[in-house]
Formats: C-alpha cells, structure tokens, sequence
C-alpha cells in the first residue's frame, strides 16, 4: 500500500492567510474598518511568548491591529479582568485574546466568562461553545478545531456525511468543539479519552481520527483503519532520539512530535498531518479568519464563508 498523503497544513494556513489579508483590505475599502486584535500575555512562559509573538507579527503582515498586552507573571486576578473590562469597551478592538495557560494564581474560567462573546476570538467563551454545540449561527468557533476542520475538508472535500469520526481527547479546546464541528457535518462521531475502554479497536473504526490527547506517539500505526484521514492535533516537545527508541538522546536537544507515531501511521492512513507543519499552523490562521470576522460582524459587513460555520 501506497504511503499517506501527507496533509500540508502550513501551505494550507499560507493560502488562508493571504484571503484574510484580501478581506481585511476589502472591509477597510467598503466599511472604512481595520479589524484589531488585543493579544494578552501574562507572565513568561517560554512557548506563550513564541506563539503571542507569531500572533502579533501575522495581524500586522496581514494589515490588523495588534494592541499588545504583556502583562508581569505577579498580574493580581482582578487588575487582568479590570483589562479586559477595557478591551471590552474599546471599539477599536474587535477581538481579545488571553494565551494560555495562565498563571495558576489566575481563574481562566473566571477570565474567559469576563469576555463579552462577539470579541472572544478564541471562541473559548461558554456563550459560544453553547451556539456551536447547538448549531446555531454566529459561533465563533475555536482555532485548532476549526483549522482542522477546513483540512479535512480541503482533504475530503465538504460532504462528511456518514463518515465514522473519532475524536480522542475531551478538553474544552479542542476535543469538545472538535467532535461538535464534525457532528454539524453529519459524521457519525464517538469520543474516546485515556479511559475508553479498547481504545485501539475504537480508533480502528474511524474514517476520521482526529488525536487531541496530548500524549507523544501514543496511537500506533495498526490503531489506525487503511485509508483513514488523521489529524495529529498534538505538539509534544520529546528528547532529540525520541520515545520508544533505544538510544540515548544527545542531552538538550529535543524535537516536537505529535499525539500519533507518524512513521508508522504514514504507511496505512490514506491522509495525515505531520508535526510540525500540520495543524499548528492552521492555529494562527484561523484566529487571524476569526478576528476578520469579528471586525465585520460589528461593521455590519458579510462574514468570510470559511469563518461562517
Ligand atoms: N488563547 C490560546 N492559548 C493557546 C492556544 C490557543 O489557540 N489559544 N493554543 C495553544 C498554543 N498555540 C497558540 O496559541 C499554538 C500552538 C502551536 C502552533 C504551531 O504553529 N506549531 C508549529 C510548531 C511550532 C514549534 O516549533 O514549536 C507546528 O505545529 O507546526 C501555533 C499556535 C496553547 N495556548
């Protein structure tokens, strides 16, 4: 059997990014708005400060608004919701978006709720995971989901209808909205989480696997049906040798691996994402789409289709 075809994300999220730029200077054009997005950052967690930085530099390549907030690690719970409160009131921000994780002395959930909805750019807020999981209109949708969303699709084309979709992983993030984007699209979907019992003849089943569980290389080649679509969601940082291998790792270096054993995977999936280069990109993308559309809800303008779930 012929190897995968390996799903290109980071061309993909390019494409994405340059029709978002179209549509950013098309709502400056007819709606005289520059959509702007307040990105906060509260201490100095070495990825959060990788992953902000790529935010705030894609808004300004792609003609938004970056208000830039990088706020000390000792941030007091109530001065960061006082922010939001601003950000909040400010037309000139039509999205916020608070990294995660926050400090543990910070309620996320807490943070999060204080977010009015239309400017949840993240669709973190449980306003809109309730229009998602309801399948109404004018949910903002979460990134990584709905990133992996449009690769299926890209992969599959629009009509899932039918299709055996397994999601592993249940956080609010991902997996949750995941499994709620691919019911919308008529899959049959199960989840399956550290605890499914037979978790290998569960994902066995799947037309469409989509790993969001955070684990290195924990779903093997022989869990996966010939031919399925696998989204690899997960972005672990493992010794430079890699887990499962016998020799020793050169001490220091380290290499990103995802949630499923790519080299294995490869040879009986019919489509798969790579870490890095598959979904990861299309996080950013996506909350660049989001921002877009956020800017031309409150401009009264049409919402780009991709965006508009
Ligand atoms: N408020 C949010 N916080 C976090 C989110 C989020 O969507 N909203 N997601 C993650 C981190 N994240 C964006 O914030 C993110 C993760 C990974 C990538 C990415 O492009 N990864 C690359 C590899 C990068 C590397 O070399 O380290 C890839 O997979 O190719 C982008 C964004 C947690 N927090």
């Amino acid at each position: 059997m012929a190897d995968a075809t390996i799903i290109d994300g980071k061309a993909f999220a390019a494409g994405l990014r340059a029709r978002v730029a179209d549509g950013v200077a098309a709502l400056k054009a007819s709606h005289g708005v520059t959509p702007g997005l307040a990105v906060v950052l509260v201490g100095e967690d070495a990825a959060s400060q990788v992953y902000v930085r790529s935010k705030e530099r894609a808004l300004v390549e792609l003609g938004m608004n970056s208000f830039d907030h990088h706020e000390p690690a000792d941030m007091a719970e109530s001065d960061l919701l006082a922010l939001i409160d601003r950000l909040n009131a400010d037309p000139a921000v039509h999205g916020i978006l608070v990294q995660l994780p926050l400090p543990r002395h910070i309620d996320t959930q807490k943070v999060l709720a204080r977010i009015v909805p239309e400017k949840d750019a993240d669709g973190f807020h449980v306003v809109n995971a309730g229009l998602l999981a309801t399948g109404q209109p004018g949910a903002i949708v979460p990134c990584t989901p709905l990133g992996s969303l449009l690769l299926i699709r890209d992969t599959l084309g629009r009509d899932l209808k039918g299709k055996r979709a397994l999601v592993l992983g249940r956080s609010n993030i991902v997996g949750k909205p995941m499994a709620q984007l691919l019911l919308q699209a008529d899959c049959t979907v199960t989840m399956a989480h550290s605890r499914t019992a037979d978790l290998p003849a569960e994902c066995r089943r799947a037309d469409i696997l989509v790993a969001a569980v955070g684990r290195p290389e924990m779903v093997r080649g022989d869990w996966i049906k010939p031919g399925a679509t696998v989204i690899d969601v997960g972005i672990n940082r493992v010794p430079a040798v890699g887990i499962n291998r016998v020799a020793a790792a050169e001490p220091g270096k380290t290499r990103l691996v995802g949630d499923v054993a790519f080299d294995e995977a490869v040879k009986v999936a019919g489509a798969i994402t790579p870490v890095p280069g598959g979904v990861g990109p299309m996080t950013i993308a996506c909350l660049m789409l989001n921002t877009l559309a956020a800017a031309c809800r409150a401009a009264g303008a049409p919402v780009p289709e991709e965006a508009a779930l």
